[in-house]
């Protein structure tokens, strides 16, 4: 395979997950979109947390909402985890790096905030133990997974939102990931200044 087909494969794989995904996610990413609102409309905070691509997504989606999306708006209270290197390094030095987003949780959420979960395999530790702290704090979590959903998938109650990508190749699950992202802020600008 020449390196032109092998690039177009990429494109082909990357569409075609993302119609699979549009199949099956778009009515939950609709009812994250309606929690995600309400809770901003209710003096709460989305904390966003995920490692490497997912902690980019993360503070990507943070960025969002504390700037702007597509139209012009006040600022909407999102954290990413992921960001803080001091509080990253400290934590996972001085206690263990499976609880570097899970101290913070239990630091800065509130009942009635939300946790936007973010990984690929639903099995990182740290993220994991994110949601068992989120739970705790009586917060909702919004996970986006991949493959079969992993340990997250079956740690969700009945108050969650899971949104796993019907793919097993990790970079695909993150560019439908990133896709999820921008259709939540869009529906989210859509809720609250309505529009096109
Ligand atoms: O971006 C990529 C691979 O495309 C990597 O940085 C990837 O995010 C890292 O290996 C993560 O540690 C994977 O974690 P997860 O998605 O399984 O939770
Ligand atoms: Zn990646």
């Amino acid at each position: 395979m020449d390196l032109i087909q092998r690039v177009n494969e990429h494109f082909i794989e990357s569409i075609a997950a993302k119609q699979q995904a549009m199949e099956v996610l778009s009515p939950g990413i609709a009812v994250a979109a309606e929690k995600m609102v309400a809770c901003l409309m209710n003096e709460g905070k989305i904390l966003a947390c995920g490692n490497g691509g997912s902690a980019a997504d993360a503070q990507h989606f943070a960025a969002e909402m504390v700037g702007r999306f597509e139209k012009e708006r006040p600022g909407l209270a999102a954290l990413s985890l992921a960001t803080d290197t001091s509080a990253l390094t400290a934590i996972g030095n001085d206690y263990d790096f499976d609880m570097v987003f899970s101290k913070q949780v239990r630091a800065l959420g509130q009942t009635g905030d939300i946790l936007l979960a973010i990984s690929t395999s639903g099995n990182s530790a740290n993220v994991i133990e994110a949601i068992h702290s989120a739970h705790e704090r009586q917060m909702t979590v919004i996970a986006f997974t991949g493959k079969d959903g992993g340990k997250i998938g079956e740690l969700l109650t009945s108050e969650d939102i899971l949104l796993n990508v019907p793919a097993f190749r990790t970079a695909r699950i993150q560019e439908v990931h990133i896709l999820m992202i921008h259709a939540l802020c869009d529906a989210i600008d859509y809720m609250l200044l309505g529009g096109e």
